[in-house]
């Protein structure tokens, strides 16, 4: 039986809580805003959404049915990861794919942003087209991409809330465009700041 002090048991709840809030609040700020500046996704989106809901609030075996949404949830987090850049710590000296010599405690930078928008490994990379992932397909991750998308990362480390993430994201985006019609207000000036997120940096006003 593992022993769980109350102490590590409020920091883990408290990691949650911090991993889990702002990188599942970006997600959905960047949804919303690529969806309000493509009228056919979001269309084609709200007509997924209201024929699988049919004006009901969405129940979890609604979710699997909700692919255009989640691809264009997938499509988001490929565009503005967050966090944009991960950081590890080499534990032994190596070389690296590349030729790249890495001495002990050396940090290591791997840009997922720059990743996610390579031409090497994706067609049209700065464009927002959910159907680059196959709707009928599995949910894209790290394994079924050869790490061409690393959303929640990889490996050991990877993030422990992905599935929860995207539950949270899906039923949150489905409830707003069930109600709502989304529209960006024109000339506005609409940029990123990042940190352990990616942000709008003035916010936008839809
Ligand atoms: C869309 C939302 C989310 C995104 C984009 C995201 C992304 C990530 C990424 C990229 C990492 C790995 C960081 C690294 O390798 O250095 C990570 C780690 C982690 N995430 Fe998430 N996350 C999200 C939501 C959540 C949620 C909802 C929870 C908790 C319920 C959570 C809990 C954690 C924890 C505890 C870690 C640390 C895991 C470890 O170090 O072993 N995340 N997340």
């Amino acid at each position: 039986m593992i022993q769980v002090s109350s102490l590590q048991l409020r920091d883990d709840l408290l990691s949650m809580l911090v991993a889990g809030h702002e990188t599942t609040g970006s997600v959905l700020t960047w949804t919303i805003y690529l969806l309000s500046k493509d009228p056919v996704a979001l269309r084609k989106a709200q007509d997924e959404v209201d024929r699988v809901l049919q004006g009901r609030l969405p129940r979890y075996e609604d979710v699997k049915e909700l692919k255009y949404l989640m691809r264009c949830i997938n499509e988001s987090m490929r565009l503005y990861p967050h966090p944009p850049v991960l950081i590890r710590r080499a534990l032994v000296d190596d070389v690296l794919p590349g030729n790249y010599k890495v001495k002990t405690g050396q940090d290591i930078m791997i840009s997922v942003y720059n990743i996610h928008r390579s031409p090497e490994v994706w067609d049209r990379a700065d464009e927002f087209i959910p159907e680059r992932f196959d709707l009928e397909g599995p949910i894209p991750n790290e394994s079924n991409t050869d790490f061409r998308f690393i959303p929640f990362s990889g490996g050991p480390r990877k993030c422990v809330g992905d599935q929860f993430a995207l539950l949270e994201a899906i039923v949150a985006l489905a409830i707003v465009i069930q109600k709502v019609d989304i529209q960006l207000v024109a000339d506005q000036k609409i940029s990123m700041t990042t940190g352990a997120t990616i942000h709008t940096t003035n916010r936008y006003k839809l």
